[in-house]
Order: C-alpha cells, then structure tokens, then sequence
C-alpha cells in the first residue's frame, strides 16, 4: 500500500458548548497526491482542517501529519504579513536560523515555483487575490512543507484565478512531491485532484474517485 501523508483514525471533536462536528472521521490521503474534501455548510471541513494543522485538539481518536504542514487560508489578508512578497515568504523561514544567502535562495526556488520570481519586491496591498494565494503557497514551499493544507483558497477569486490557483497546486504536487488536502465547494476543481472526501453529519460518507464524486454531487444540485 501506497505511504500515507495524512491519517485521520476516529476523530471526534466539538466545540464548547456546541454539538459534536466531527464523530468518529476517518480518512487517509497518500503521499505525494492531491484530495479535495468536500461537504455541505456546517459539515466540519474547516474543523477537520485546523485539527490537521494542530490549531485544534482532537477529543478522541488519532491524527499523523507529515511534518512540516503548511496552512493556506481562505482569505489571504489573514496570513500575509509583510509588506512585500519576498519579504513575507522569508517571514517564516525566520524560526529556522537559516544564513541570508540561504533565506535569499528559499525564497527564490519558492517564488519561481509559484511563477512568482518576477514580482518579489512588489507590495502585498497590488497583487491580485490569486496572487496572494500563490505567495501564501510560496512561504510554505520555502519552508520545505511536506503537506500542504488548503481551506477553501479559491473562495474568493474570479473563475480564471480559480483554475490557474487550482492548475498551479496541481503541477506542484506534481513536480515537488508535495501532498495537498483542498476544501472546496466548486465541483469544477475535482478535474484536478486525484481523490476526493465526502464529508456529512460528522464522518466521511464517500471518498476515491473525483469523477464519480463529481457525477454524484452534480446530481444532487440538479434535484435540489
Ligand atoms: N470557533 C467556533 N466556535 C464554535 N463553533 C464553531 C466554530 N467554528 C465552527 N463552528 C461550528 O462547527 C460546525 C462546523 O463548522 P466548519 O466551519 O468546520 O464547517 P465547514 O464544513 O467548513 O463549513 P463551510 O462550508 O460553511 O465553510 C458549524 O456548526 C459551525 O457553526
């Protein structure tokens, strides 16, 4: 069997005072592949999420993540913190120690990686909302992330950055070997990925092949 970069073994998880979200999830994501996790609103995808980026405890059951994990969000304005690009992908090589020339060459191989070199001194505040998705993936290239974890990263873009952000993770996992969970709600984003999770009611109720997830899910929109 295929090495696994994500195992999700029975998590359970509520929030204080709420109802349970998660009740006994499972699921696993091999190394090296990209899933999509899809769900109804209220689902848990962005809980399950932050619990596989360690933002939150698990109740019960059992959570392995290859290490490092990299966390995208959905607006990018929450995570980019410095005043220009280069400037913020180094920003979290700052842990590590690394000498300049080192940082300065991270920072490059992440930024071309992103089709990103050329604007590496341009200000955070004039790029487009693609962009900032592509220079939040950056930090996390830089930093060597072994798992890259996305919540809904396309939410707020217009159709064609959608693709292109979608394309972009795509060819990464394929050229860098990285392995990339994906919340998504548009069903047009399946065509990229190689697996894809149903989650409902708090576990995870289909999971494989996108294009019959697909199939499936374009069938429910067409009833409801
Ligand atoms: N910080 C929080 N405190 C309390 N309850 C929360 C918190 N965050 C989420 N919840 C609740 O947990 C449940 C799952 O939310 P979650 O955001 O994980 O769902 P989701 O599948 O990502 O939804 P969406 O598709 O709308 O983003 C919801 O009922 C939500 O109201």
């Amino acid at each position: 069997m295929a090495e696994s970069a994500i195992i999700v073994q029975d998590v359970c998880f509520g929030w204080a005072g709420g109802e349970t979200v998660l009740k006994s999830c499972s699921l696993t994501v091999p190394k090296g592949e990209f899933w999509m996790l899809l769900g109804t609103n209220g689902s848990g995808k962005s809980t399950l999420l932050r619990l596989l980026a360690g933002l939150l405890r698990p109740q019960s059951g059992e959570i392995k993540i290859a290490q490092p994990a990299g966390f995208v969000f959905q607006n990018p304005d929450h995570q980019l913190v410095m005043p220009t690009v280069g400037a913020d992908v180094a920003f979290g090589l700052v842990e590590e120690n690394l000498p300049l020339l080192q940082v300065r060459q991270r920072v490059e191989e992440a930024l071309a990686a992103v089709n990103l070199w050329a604007l590496q001194r341009r200000p955070i505040y004039a790029l487009s909302g693609g962009q900032k998705q592509r220079v939040a993936i950056a930090g996390a290239i830089a930093r060597r992330c072994e798992v890259l974890l996305l919540d809904e990263p396309t939410a707020l873009l217009d159709p064609d950055s959608q693709l292109d952000l979608v394309a972009q993770v795509r060819r990464l996992v394929n050229s860098q070997g990285i392995t990339a969970l994906w919340v998504t709600h548009r069903l047009d984003e399946l065509d990229y990925c190689d697996g894809a999770f149903l989650l409902e009611r708090g576990f995870v109720v289909d999971r494989g092949d996108p294009k019959r997830l697909k199939q499936r899910l374009m069938q429910v929109q067409e009833i409801i």
